[in-house]
């Protein structure tokens, strides 16, 4: 099995080595065809797109244009049908243990307890116990969970909850953050606090972050850079540099008028139909 990167390269503090300058991820012509039914289609098609360290990357686009099969190959959970993934200047080629994946449900296992949930990868890893019991200690307190590390998931809130699978990916400390619309069910007011609470991790550390969203308006908060995907096939249609400064307030933003143009300019690019069809 391949070693976790227990002490990432652009971890906290540290600065990326002249080997490490190119783009985090680079696709390069990255299509995906899955099997349905008797024929084959084509979910992701000639995908070119360099994302850079640490920078905060947003993918949005209707259901089923293929946001998840991207974070999936660049997860290394999915192979390309054509095309590579290439990590930190290496080609993909199976699970890629570089980067710490959050997903929509946060998964977490009801009879561990907190500590034991966030430290579940190290366990696997067999890294010494009193190191383990650090680096949980030090990701607990960075979510703002710190207090709480005896505590089950069904004694944490929905928002704790979600700090808390924020930290299981942050453990074992990852180049890069993959989300997939991590905070899509979570009401008004904690999807703010969370996602003020992710700006700040990612001030702090600087990890390359990906992640998928329905909304706009949280693409804009969050990216340097969104890109906008199609349909019929799933594809990439348009990638915007956010030119807004930060920190960002989204009431002030809203009321800027930059802020209108560049939001209805890619409201206009989203295809608002009805969920993708799998035609070949
Ligand atoms: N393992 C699979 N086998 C067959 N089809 C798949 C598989 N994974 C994804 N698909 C199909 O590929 C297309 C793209 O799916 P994907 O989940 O990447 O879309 P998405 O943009 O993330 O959608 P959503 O925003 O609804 O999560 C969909 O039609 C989906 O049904």
């Amino acid at each position: 099995m391949s070693k976790i990167p227990l002490t990432g390269t652009a971890g906290p503090g540290k600065t990326a080595t002249s080997a490490e300058k190119g783009p985090e991820f680079s696709f390069q012509k990255v299509s995906r065809k899955f099997r349905s039914g008797d024929g084959e289609f084509t979910a992701l098609e000639s995908v070119d797109l360099d994302i850079e360290s640490g920078s905060f990357v947003c993918f949005i686009g209707p259901s089923g244009c293929g946001k998840t099969t991207l974070l999936n190959m660049s997860a290394g959970l999915l192979a390309p049908s054509e095309g590579a993934v290439y990590f930190r200047g290496k080609r993909l080629n199976g699970v890629n243990t570089g980067v710490g994946f959050i997903t929509q449900h946060d998964n977490l296992l009801p009879w561990r307890t907190l500590e034991k949930n966030v430290g579940i990868a190290l366990e696997i890893e067999k890294v010494p116990r009193k190191e383990r019991r650090q680096r949980v200690a030090e990701v607990i307190e960075l979510v703002g969970l710190k207090g709480f590390a005896q505590r089950y998931p069904s004694q944490l809130s929905g928002g704790m909850q979600k700090r808390a699978s924020l930290a299981r990916g942050l453990v074992y400390n990852p180049s890069t953050l993959l989300m997939d619309e991590p905070f899509g069910a979570l009401d008004a007011q904690l999807r703010f606090t969370m996602q003020k609470e992710l700006l700040r991790i990612w001030e702090r550390d600087r990890k390359t972050i990906i992640f998928v969203t329905h909304d706009l308006d949280e693409a804009l908060l969050l990216a340097d850079k969104v890109v906008v995907f199609g349909t019929r096939p799933g594809r990439v249609v348009h990638v915007e540099d956010v030119p807004l400064e930060r920190p960002r307030d989204l009431a002030e933003l809203r009321l800027s008028p930059v802020y209108g143009e560049l939001w209805e300019r890619l409201w206009k690019l989203l295809d608002h139909s009805s969920p993708a069809k799998e035609t070949s």
